[in-house]
């Protein structure tokens, strides 16, 4: 989409350390990357030989009980100095490093929950409790944390939860497509030339306030670990649980651990170090795409290869998502997407990743098996090459509240969104979720446009795209997109003023808030773009955000009430 800006690359080459190879033309081959002492003699890997040579040394820093404790050491100064986020990404480390049957496990749920009591999360804290004894918790220590959960379970009887009911519903709130239960019904596919190809169209009308896309995405990359689930990219879960093989991926759940181990995290477990050495801003979604494909092929390479030469349909709205083979069948029509190639000056660097993959995949001793012959050794590295090029262009990206990560997304049905700088929906990816909202009332036949950044009401002087931007505010010719039915009369522009927050807002008043703009918007919908409304699209964005915010954690203490205590949602 968005993201590959020079800013970008030379961040690249910064972290990378790889000179810049500038010749680099022809089909990009794998013959010569099958073992460090081949790959020294590719003429790319002589333009950068040390840091090949440094890439295939790069250790992976096994489980380690000692590690483990000092981190926890390090959480519980954090914890004693009440700062509590940080006290958490410790212990968050320690987990990831305890070795397996070890009471260091037991040990960082504890202190974990410990956080959470501290905060008044006593549901969090009783889940933490709950994992710790199911972890080794050693006997000596049990009668503290006996205590501390006899005291979460005192406060929450006596109604000092923060809250287990959403003031705002972040469902779709329209009736959904039968086969496809995350997205409205009444939207489709639609070609857009002008747009690099497809794109979302209305096929009914819908009105501001409208949820009408509530998907969990496909691919994700988080450019940070151990604060989020390393599969659905949900923040800051309070029971993230490590993957037993590594010491980088957490999971928000058992179920996402066992979806991000069966197509994906079996071949990057074991090699996250390396991964992460070659990894420039989100090109690992390439290899990525690649095993969720080769997974859902059930490790079938040949059967892989001959669909990959095949033509088959790119309308993600053909997939059946109520059916099993939903994985499969939405990854082969993300496969057929047909996008512009993104900017030139990117493709050597995206060439040396994908081969830069390539040299650590291949040692996996699966895919080493499978790549048997010349032909499969490069339908490897090109498809590599081929989805860190689509992904480029497919993903929606933007960054997460708190530690300022990326989150990277390819989904199905919203990577079709294309942008406008008038959009008339929103998007936020957060906590697992990718949700489009409407903020102006949208006619049959329309397009269903997002903004990945700047909008007319909001532009974003530093923001540089992989395409040139073809959205009606853009389009010279297109004159019709600004008009409006005249200035806003008096009693619209009172209705505005009359509900907008000002000073502190609880997350009800805010709901509120939100309900009280899309209904002016609804009203009014015909006066846009008028200037006085840009701010409070502004505003409206801003709400929702915390309205997710707000929703995610309440939603997740609903969620672990209901397991813990054995009550309702
Ligand atoms: C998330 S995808 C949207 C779906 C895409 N049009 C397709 O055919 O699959 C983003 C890509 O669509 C194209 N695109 C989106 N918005 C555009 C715009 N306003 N002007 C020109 N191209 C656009 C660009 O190629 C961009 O990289």
């Amino acid at each position: 989409m968005c993201f590959s800006s020079s800013r970008n690359i030379s961040a690249v080459f910064s972290r990378v350390q790889l000179p810049f190879p500038r010749r680099l033309q022809g089909p990009l081959s794998a013959h010569d990357w099958q073992a460090p002492a081949e790959i020294e003699r590719h003429r790319l890997s002589r333009l950068c030989a040390a840091p090949w040579r440094r890439l295939l040394v790069v250790p992976e820093p096994p489980k380690c009980n000692r590690k483990a404790a000092k981190l926890r050491q390090q959480g519980n100064r954090l914890y004693l100095d009440k700062q509590y986020d940080d006290a958490v990404s410790k212990y968050n480390e320690s987990i990831c490093y305890t070795e397996a049957g070890s009471e260091h496990l037991g040990m960082g749920y504890a202190n974990r929950s410990a956080v959470y009591f501290e905060e008044g999360e006593y549901e969090y804290a009783l889940v933490n409790i709950g994992l710790a004894r199911e972890n080794h918790y050693p006997e000596k220590f049990m009668p503290k944390l006996v205590e501390r959960e006899e005291k979460c379970r005192e406060r929450l009887a006596a109604g000092l939860s923060k809250g287990t009911v959403l003031p705002y519903s972040l469902d779709l709130n329209v009736a959904p497509n039968p086969k496809i239960p995350f997205i409205a019904d009444g939207i489709a596919m639609r070609r857009y030339p002008q747009f690099g190809g497809r794109g979302l169209v209305a096929e009914r009308d819908f009105k501001p306030g409208d949820i009408i896309l509530d998907e969990k995405p496909m691919l994700m990359h988080l450019s940070s670990w151990r604060h989020y689930c390393s599969c659905c990219a949900a923040f800051f879960r309070g029971s993230l649980i490590p993957c037993p093989g590594c010491v980088n991926a957490m999971y928000c759940s058992e179920e996402c651990r066992q979806q991000d181990y069966r197509y994906w995290h079996r071949f990057q477990c074991g090699f996250v170090e390396q991964l992460e050495h070659v990894q420039y801003v989100t090109s690992i979604t390439g290899p990525k795409r690649f095993f969720y494909l080769l997974s859902a092929f059930g490790d079938d390479l040949d059967a892989m290869m001959a669909f990959c030469e095949s033509e088959a349909t790119d309308d993600p709205f053909t997939v059946d998502h109520t059916k099993e083979d939903r994985i499969l069948e939405a990854m082969k029509v993300l496969h057929q997407a047909k996008v512009k190639q993104p900017l030139p000056e990117i493709e050597a660097i995206m060439r040396l990743a994908a081969a830069a993959f390539y040299a650590v995949f291949i040692k996996h001793p699966l895919l080493h098996q499978l790549a048997n012959t010349g032909p499969k050794k490069d339908f490897i590295v090109r498809t590599f090459l081929d989805y860190i090029r689509k992904n480029t262009a497919l993903s929606l990206d933007c960054l997460e509240f708190v530690h300022f990560t990326n989150v990277n997304a390819v989904s199905s049905i919203s990577s079709l969104a294309n942008h406008s700088h008038d959009p008339n929906a929103l998007f936020q990816q957060r906590y697992g979720k990718l949700r489009f909202f409407v903020i102006r009332p949208i006619r049959a036949g329309d397009q269903i446009t997002v903004s990945y950044g700047p909008t007319w009401w909001e532009p974003m002087p530093s923001y540089s795209s992989v395409y040139t931007c073809r959205c009606p505010v853009c389009d010279e010719a297109d004159t019709a997109w600004c008009v409006r039915e005249g200035t806003l009369p008096k009693e619209a522009l009172r209705m505005l003023d009359e509900r907008t927050p000002r000073g502190k807002n609880n997350a009800e008043t805010e709901a509120n808030v939100l309900r009280h703009l899309f209904a002016f918007f609804d009203r009014y919908g015909s006066y846009h773009p008028e200037g006085a409304m840009g701010p409070k699209l502004q505003v409206i964005k801003h709400l929702m955000c915390g309205q997710i915010h707000q929703g995610a954690w309440t939603l997740e203490r609903a969620q672990v009430a209901a397991k813990v205590l054995g009550g309702g949602v």
